[in-house]
């Protein structure tokens, strides 16, 4: 059996090479059209950092697995063909800002359908809205010159998270596999199961229909993002009245109806996955006429800005209602510990509002790289896919007011706050006498994770804020 997949990114990567090292006699090929990222790939420094990755890839890489940019040639000679590639928010026209971008998904579409001369599987693999399954059979019926070739459209969304990728793949919760309920249709979600079957337990692949499966993906999203946007509105109410939110979390994260995962407040979520999935269903929903389903997940987002809104303000309040001028240290950038990713990272918005007040930012990431950072920090609407390399006047601007730094002691070394932005366990073991030392006094921690002990920091005579934790007797609420 032969297996190709169209884009080798944060999921196509993985999860290929996850198939390629539990089933040593598929040849799985992960295709991309971005050279640079395949020769990433194929290189000993591969394009993302995940704990895990390196060991799956490097046995099986050369084996079984092998990453090209020659997208027809092994699309036409696979089995199994999974599309991967990025289904982002729509950044102009109409729908922009709520619906998916499907251009790289029509392009991946029409690939297939020119480079096919023999029936195939084709596996959603990518997120998408519910019903896109039946436009990628339309396109490849109305492309496909050779009428007697079968395509069977498979949906089967990926749940990984990223930073445990790895894990998530090797025992995933369940593999969700979506299908026509046709006999053709039956054979290939068969086809696809006992693909997984060969690691993970029967039980846990199942299977639905095809639109069952793609909106299961988006209502999973929705509803992990809805949990943390509850807790993040009942720690505005922990801050308001000295209720503490990670005893509240504690309390009730032990009704086994409720659960304890997902309760972390925090100063909001990001990552490349939840907004756009929850704009997307609110956009489905709003097409479809639902406009109260459409506005009820909407605030979900809102809930998630308010809080990025909130611990900027918070930040601005404590330090006398000025950072102008301030060096401001910012303890990670990437949206979540374990990952280089800074899609979506709330450190952008947090970044982005101090330069506004004229902050001096110095930021430190261990995963991050400078060049990254200055790219999100330049980004505006009409310009999010800026080639490697190029500088632009933005660019320069960002620079006169945000370094990077080697080391959290370095970015802490003469500043008036540490804002906490990504929970990297390095952070937990800090020196943090170390760091109030150098630190202009009052010497201020925002901690945008609550990872740090706000009672031992005070000891040391930090003014601490925590998401939701109650207030530092320093600051007076009326300053809050
Ligand atoms: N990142 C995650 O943790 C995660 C988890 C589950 C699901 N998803 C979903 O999976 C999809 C992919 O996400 P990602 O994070 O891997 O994106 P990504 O941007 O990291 O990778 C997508 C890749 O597809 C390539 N590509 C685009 N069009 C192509 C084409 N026509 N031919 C060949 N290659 C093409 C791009 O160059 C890119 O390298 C999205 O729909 C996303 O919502 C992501
Ligand atoms: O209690 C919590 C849990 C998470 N977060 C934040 O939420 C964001 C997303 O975290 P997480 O879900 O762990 O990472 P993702 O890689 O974005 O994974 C989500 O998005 C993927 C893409 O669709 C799905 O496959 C995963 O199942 C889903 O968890 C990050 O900023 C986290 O810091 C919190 O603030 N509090």
């Amino acid at each position: 059996m032969k297996i190709a997949c169209i884009g080798a990114g944060y999921v196509g990567g993985p999860t290929m090479a996850m198939i390629a090292y539990k089933c040593p006699d598929i040849e799985v090929v992960v295709l991309d059209i971005a050279q640079a990222r395949i020769d990433q790939w194929n290189s000993d420094k591969l394009p993302i950092y995940e704990p895990g990755l390196d060991e799956i890839v490097f046995e099986a890489r050369g084996r079984n697995l092998f990453f090209s940019i020659d997208v027809e040639k092994h699309v036409g000679e696979a089995d199994i063909i999974f599309i991967s590639v990025n289904t982002p928010t729509k950044v102009r026209g109409v729908g922009a800002g709520a619906a998916a971008d499907l251009t790289y998904w029509e392009s991946a579409a029409r690939t297939i359908a020119k480079a096919c001369t023999s029936s195939k599987i084709i596996v959603e693999k990518s997120t998408v809205p519910v019903k896109t399954a039946e436009a990628v059979e339309k396109v490849l019926a109305r492309n496909c010159v050779d009428k007697s070739i079968r395509f069977d459209i498979l949906s089967n969304p990926e749940f990984l998270a990223e930073g445990t990728a790895i894990d998530d793949l090797k025992k995933p919760d369940r593999v969700l596999i979506g299908g026509r309920e046709t006999e053709s249709g039956l054979k290939a979600v068969a086809t696809l199961k006992a693909v997984y079957e060969r690691w993970v337990p029967s039980e846990r692949v199942i299977t639905a229909n095809l639109w069952s499966a793609e909106l299961s993906k988006l209502t999973a999203n929705a509803f992990l993002a809805q949990r943390i946007s509850s807790i993040n509105a009942i720690s505005a109410l922990c801050e308001a009245t000295g209720a503490n939110v990670k005893q509240v979390s504690y309390a009730i994260g032990t009704d086994s109806r409720i659960g304890p995962k997902f309760l972390n407040a925090s100063v909001g979520f990001g990552g490349s996955c939840f907004q756009k999935d929850i704009l997307n269903l609110v956009y489905i929903c709003e097409s479809v006429g639902l406009k109260e389903v459409a506005d009820y997940w909407r605030s979900v987002v809102t809930i998630n800005d308010y809080q990025k809104d909130r611990f900027v303000n918070r930040m601005l309040e404590a330090m006398f209602n000025t950072v102008s001028g301030k060096r401001c240290a910012i303890f990670g950038f990437a949206f979540k510990k374990d990952t280089g990713d800074t899609r979506e990272t709330p450190a952008i918005d947090v970044c982005h509002k101090l330069m506004a007040d004229k902050a001096k930012i110095a930021c430190y990431d261990p995963q991050v790289t400078e060049d990254q950072m200055i790219r999100d920090l330049s980004l505006d609407p009409y310009m999010w896919d800026h080639p490697a390399g190029q500088v632009t006047p933005k660019m320069t601007m960002v620079k006169q007011q945000f370094t990077t730094c080697k080391t959290a002691y370095e970015a802490a070394a003469g500043a008036h706050c540490i804002a906490i932005m990504t929970e990297w366990d390095e952070f937990k073991t800090l020196d943090y006498q170390k760091l109030y030392d150098g630190m202009v006094k009052p010497a201020y921690i925002f901690d945008g994770r609550n990872i740090v002990d706000p009672v031992k920091l005070r000891e040391i005579g930090f003014v601490v804020y925590g998401i939701g934790q109650p207030l530092d007797p320093f600051v007076t609420e009326s300053a809050f």
